[in-house]
């Protein structure tokens, strides 16, 4: 494509999959005003080999004015036809009809991150000729060059160090190019195309690069990841406190199970086994290759079968409903017609009818539910009745009851006989209307007594798995087709409206199929409030009443429709049951996704680990597996609920914590106060110790791996991610591993130890020092050694490494409060095998708040920010209307500068 003259404006609400809904608002208040660009596809240039860009398309900014400052001199003259020079272009007809010369930029050039499909006006009637465009391209390539030598050269660079900086040297910080960040996930663009000059007047200067340089401005303060959930999390607490029902859990200071016998853990019963587990993978990567013959396999085999599930394939956008357009009803029982949940509710209550429960119905029917799924799922094989008997003893024992086999029994039976619900009779009158009426059929041994549907429902004549109330089954629709055709053989499949309750197990299969849906979502039942991402477009209704009436009146009320397109994002789901909704995290070893309980809504976290085909590397995610299975037993450590392999993915399913410590930091404006840096340093030392009682040296330990817990744990501190921890005792020998000095850097170097730096064997002295520096890097916001510079990645970690053991940590350690000398006097006088003194350290920060008279209340800035100076930041999307502030603020003081 030819270069192209256009009209282009900012568009800063185009990148909102980046920016906090707060600063969508902020951006949309931005004014911006067009610009004239030169456009050119990335293509075309790399067909000139200037550069490889990212972004498809680049715009250069035409304007009255020379480029300023450090892009000085970096422009091509537009003339008119008869003009020439170096740098002169030539664009027919002139764009300035007087004469008057005008300016491309050059430099900066600003990414065009329109998608190539999306509709753009046509571009203006100039036109660059071939001979100029090569002077073009040449004169960017002349002055990308020299824009490098300038930034060398740039006085602001920081060496870390004291010496002068040398010349080349680049920085890590600038890596990451503003282009990323601008582009977002669904590739929108950030510049909006004008048709037609009209009264645009190219005298004018452009006002772009200012409203750029604002835009990053909103980016930097409003694009933080994390910070909606941290927002959502903490406004949950200050919620808690509000009414009063705060009570902090602040684990114990040392746990009673931390016992190490001498200096180095000794490994015993059950431990025994899941350590030498952990012994035998190859993985974590420290810097040995892996052998040959593991290179190419997977090398953890997984103990768990891997479970078998139907994926719903991508949904189509379903057309309204018309009562005439369909003429076949087919019922799903549970839910639409049959009530499960009060049967259900009977009989677990009926365990225990002395004791009055405070347990709600809605709680009992998901205990019940979430039971029984799991157990179906566990157990394929093994009878419905049977799973249900053991799913009502869950039940009873998760609420404290003491039952007995006869109890069981009458509940079992209790729950095999469901009633119709009330609105049955007069909705299949009205639905009935000359249409067949048909019922799914239950697991035959579900039910004693049939449910006493009226005689023109059919039953389905089909043989029933042993269980699927929690399975999705497409084979149904067919059957119900089959079925349908034998006395209708013309009926087409979007005639026929299946009705039912249960979004997972029918309405992905019947949407599949081409059915109409209608989701009956009585508010009383759990299983109404299921979410699913995958948005299957359907009908949803109340109850049968109202899908009745809706029907009759021939509705088309577009809120009742969900006419979404589901297909830009099909999420994971997990086991069958558990559905991806959102990216909590993201590392180098998975993405860490909120998933939620497809019955019972419950939140979990599933981190999933691909693995790289092209380095052949093996997941990283069953090694860590086995490293919580080691650390089993700890308050402040999750214990996995599964792992195993999902889709080609190793998976694994914990529970869901709230934000990280560095996304606390953020939301706290940048630094913590030493209150809640004591406190927090109390829990961290505790669970870096119980790692070490256990035979496990930490080597990752930063602000993202301690996360706050959730509800009655939220004052927990947890301590996350040991995919890179190893065993410092083998257990086989019981010795301490050997030092060594030619390992490769591991950890994330901004807060590992020196020794890490200088390819040092780390041990639990390095766990000791990396604590030291990320609570600095908590109370100060930012650690010296931060966006240095230096010609290459092993000239940054060398350097970092110098800094850690000179002079930029003693000036560091002289602005911080002395109890961080004392830490790192006692880390860095460890000899490799020493244990650390962890009763020490947690006594100078216990001293520490002594004297200062703070409680280790729990009560940490983001949830009481009297001791911040600036105050945390509450977004005013969040702000509580005025009777909550007000009656919040005895509570919370919240500042807004
Ligand atoms: N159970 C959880 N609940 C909520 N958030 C979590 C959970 N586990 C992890 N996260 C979030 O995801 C982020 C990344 O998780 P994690 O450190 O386990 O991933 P990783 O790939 O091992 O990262 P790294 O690159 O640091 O090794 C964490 O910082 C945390 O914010």
């Amino acid at each position: 494509m030819p270069p192209a003259f256009t009209l282009a404006r900012l568009q800063p609400t185009g990148a909102g999959q980046w920016i906090s809904n707060l600063g969508q608002q902020k951006a949309a208040e931005l004014t911006t005003r067009p610009f004239l660009a030169l456009h050119i596809l990335s293509s075309d240039f790399n067909r000139d080999k200037v550069s490889t860009w990212l972004s498809p398309g680049i715009l250069f900014v035409i304007s009255p004015q020379k480029p300023e400052g450090l892009y000085r001199g970096f422009y091509c003259a537009l003339y008119p036809a008869e003009a020439t020079g170096r740098r002169a272009l030539t664009v027919y007809p002139p764009i300035q009809p007087n004469g008057q010369p005008l300016y491309i930029h050059t430099l900066p050039a600003l990414p065009d991150t329109r998608m190539l499909n999306e509709v753009v006006p046509d571009p203006l009637p100039y036109h660059l000729d071939d001979a100029s465009f090569r002077v073009f391209c040449h004169a960017v390539r002349e002055d990308m060059d020299e824009l490098r030598r300038r930034r060398s050269d740039v006085a602001s660079r920081n060496s870390g160090g004291l010496e002068a900086v040398q010349k080349d040297w680049d920085s890590w910080s600038q890596q990451t190019s503003r282009t990323n960040a601008r582009r977002t996930r669904l590739g929108e663009s950030i510049f909006e195309r004008l048709p037609v000059l009209g009264n645009f007047d190219v005298l004018n200067p452009p006002t772009i690069y200012s409203e750029l340089r604002l835009f990053y401005q909103l980016e930097a303060d409003y694009s933080w990841q994390g910070l909606h959930l941290t927002s959502d999390w903490v406004l949950h607490l200050r919620e808690s406190i509000r009414e009063q029902q705060f009570i902090p859990n602040i684990p114990q200071l040392a746990s009673s199970t931390i016992s190490t016998y001498g200096d180095l853990p000794v490994f015993m019963n059950d431990l025994c086994a899941a350590v030498d587990a952990l012994f035998a993978t190859a993985i974590p990567y420290d810097g040995q290759k892996l052998p040959e013959e593991l290179a190419n396999q997977s090398i953890v085999r997984w103990e768990d079968p891997s479970p078998d599930f139907d994926v719903a394939e991508d949904a189509h956008i379903c057309p309204r409903i018309h009562a005439a357009e369909f003429h076949i009803v087919v019922f799903d029982l549970i839910g639409s017609l049959v009530d499960r949940d009060t049967a259900i509710f009977k009989a677990v209550t009926s365990l225990s009818p002395t004791c009055k429960s405070d347990v709600s119905r809605c709680k009992v029917i998901q205990l019940f539910m979430d039971s029984e799924a799991s157990r179906t799922r566990s157990n394929p094989d093994s009878l419905p009745i049977d799973n249900m008997r053991c799913a009502l003893h869950d039940v009873a024992v998760r609420l404290g009851y003491t039952t007995d086999n006869d109890a069981l029994e009458h509940a079992l039976q209790l729950l095999r006989q469901p009633l119709l619900y009330e609105d049955v009779t007069s909705a299949l009158e009205t639905l009935r209307c000359g249409r067949m009426l048909l019922a799914l059929p239950l697991p035959d041994t579900l039910f004693s007594v049939r449910p006493d549907l009226p005689s023109d429902v059919d039953l389905l004549a089909m043989e029933t798995p042993r269980c699927d109330l929690y399975t999705q089954r497409s084979e149904i629709c067919d059957a119900i087709l089959s079925h349908v055709k034998a006395s209708q053989p013309s009926i087409d499949p979007s005639e026929i409206l299946l009705v039912t309750s249960y979004t997972y197990r029918m309405l992905e299969p019947a949407r599949a199929a081409g059915f109409q849906t209608a989701l009956i979502t009585r508010p009383e039942c759990p299983l109404s409030s299921v979410r699913l991402d995958t948005a299957l477009p359907t009908y949803s209704v109340n109850d049968l009443r109202a899908l009745c009436d809706a029907l009759d009146r021939r509705v088309e009320d577009s809120q009742k429709y969900k006419e979404e397109d589901p297909s830009f994002w099909t999420p994971y789901r997990i086991l069958g049951l558990w559905q991806c909704d959102k990216i909590l995290g993201e590392g180098s070893f998975g993405t860490i996704y909120n998933a939620f309980h497809l019955f019972t809504n419950e939140e979990v976290a599933i981190k999933v680990d691909m693995p790289d085909e092209e380095l052949h590397q093996p997941c990283a995610l069953p090694y860590e597996a086995k490293v919580y299975r080691v650390l089993k037993g700890h308050l402040g450590i999750l214990e996995p609920r599964w792992d195993g392999e999902e889709g080609g993915a190793s998976v694994m399913l914990m529970d869901r914590l709230g934000p990280n410590l560095n996304q606390l930091r953020l939301f706290c404006r940048g630094n913590f106060s030493l209150k809640t840096i004591c406190m927090l340093a109390l829990q961290m030392i505790t669970r870096i110790e119980f790692a070490h009682s256990r035979g496990i040296v930490v080597r990752d330990v930063k602000p993202e791996n301690f996360a706050m817990g959730m509800d009655e744990h939220r004052s927990v501190l947890f301590l996350l991610d040991f995919g890179v921890s190893k065993l410092y005792v083998n257990p086989i020998t019981g010795k301490h591993i050997p030092f060594r000095d030619d390992r490769r850097h591991i950890g994330t170097p901004r807060y590992s130890s020196f020794n890490s730096h200088f390819g040092r064997e780390l041990s639990r002295r390095d766990d000791i020092e990396a604590l030291g520096t990320t609570l600095l890097a908590l109370l100060h916001g930012r650690l010296p050694w931060q966006d240095i510079y230096s010609p290459s990645i092993e000239a940054k970690m060398w350097r970092m490494g110098e800094m850690k053991a000179g002079y930029a940590m003693h000036e560091l350690l002289s602005r911080s409060p002395p109890e961080f000398t004392w830490l790192f006097a006692h880390s860095r006088s460890l000899a490799f095998e020493d244990k650390p003194n962890y009763e020490m350290i947690r006594g100078l920060f216990l001293h520490r708040m002594r004297y200062e008279e703070w409680e280790n209340d729990g009560l940490f800035d983001w949830a009481d920010c009297r001791f911040l100076k600036k105050g945390t930041l509450i977004p005013e999307e969040y702000q509580w209307d005025d009777e909550v502030a007000l009656d919040a603020s005895r509570f919370i003081p919240m500042t807004w500068s």
